[in-house]
């Protein structure tokens, strides 16, 4: 087998896991959300097709495209978040891989409207600084949004999430399972900053 087919499996393999893992772990329910992995080497990136739940990714319902969307593998339409994905992967030659959510407790923040506070010592080592909430009006980002991703990009650490308002989480990583990681230590910590918050004032009120 030569090393584009081969890699284009490893790609595959690591988003079906990320996406089970992801399912599993609560951050994805439905048939929101959507990962990527790039295939190293080649320009393409795989991509959950559109309308198609996590946790039935299977190697025949991935697609395999370009970052302009000409799709080389699958007969089915590459996510909605199309833009997102190929821009990162164009732009910054080091990003693996890209998971977005849908996950609650982080959707939950972003209507405060601030940045995700790193409130446990877990997260401060980990994500470093707070997660930036960035604000679209429309439910996928346009070209022209990418400027505010870019923007709030952390080059210098190599570990990258946001959280879109009324949204979710985008997190950037090596590979879509680190990804994954990185997304659950976010809805972690929105977690941990909700049952705070609601302790505080239950407190306040005894
Ligand atoms: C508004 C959509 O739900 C959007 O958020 C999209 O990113 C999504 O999560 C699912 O769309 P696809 O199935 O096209 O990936």
């Amino acid at each position: 087998m030569d090393i584009l087919k081969q890699n284009i499996i490893a790609a595959k393999d690591d988003l079906i896991l990320a996406a089970r893992r992801a399912v599993s772990s609560g951050l994805q329910t439905g048939t929101g959300g959507n990962i990527s992995v790039r295939v190293p080497g080649s320009g393409l990136m795989v991509v959950k097709a559109s309308g198609v739940a996590f946790d039935e990714c299977v190697h025949d319902n991935i697609v395999v495209t370009d970052f302009q969307g000409n799709v080389q593998e699958g007969n089915l339409k590459p996510t909605q978040e199309f833009v997102l994905h190929a821009s990162l992967y164009e732009k910054y030659g080091n990003i693996g891989a890209i998971v977005h959510t849908h996950s609650p407790y982080s959707i939950a923040w972003t209507y405060t409207k601030k940045d995700l506070p790193l409130i446990t010592q877990h997260a401060m080592l980990k994500l470093k600084h707070s997660i930036p909430n960035l604000s679209y009006d429309t439910p996928t980002i346009p070209k022209e949004g990418m400027l505010e991703i870019y923007k709030n990009m952390d080059e210098k650490s190599g570990l990258q999430a946001f959280l879109l308002e009324g949204h979710g989480i985008v997190a950037i990583g090596k590979s879509a399972v680190k990804a994954c990681q990185t997304a659950e230590l976010i809805e972690e910590t929105a977690k941990i900053v909700y049952l705070d918050a609601v302790l505080k004032s239950t407190l306040k009120e005894l």
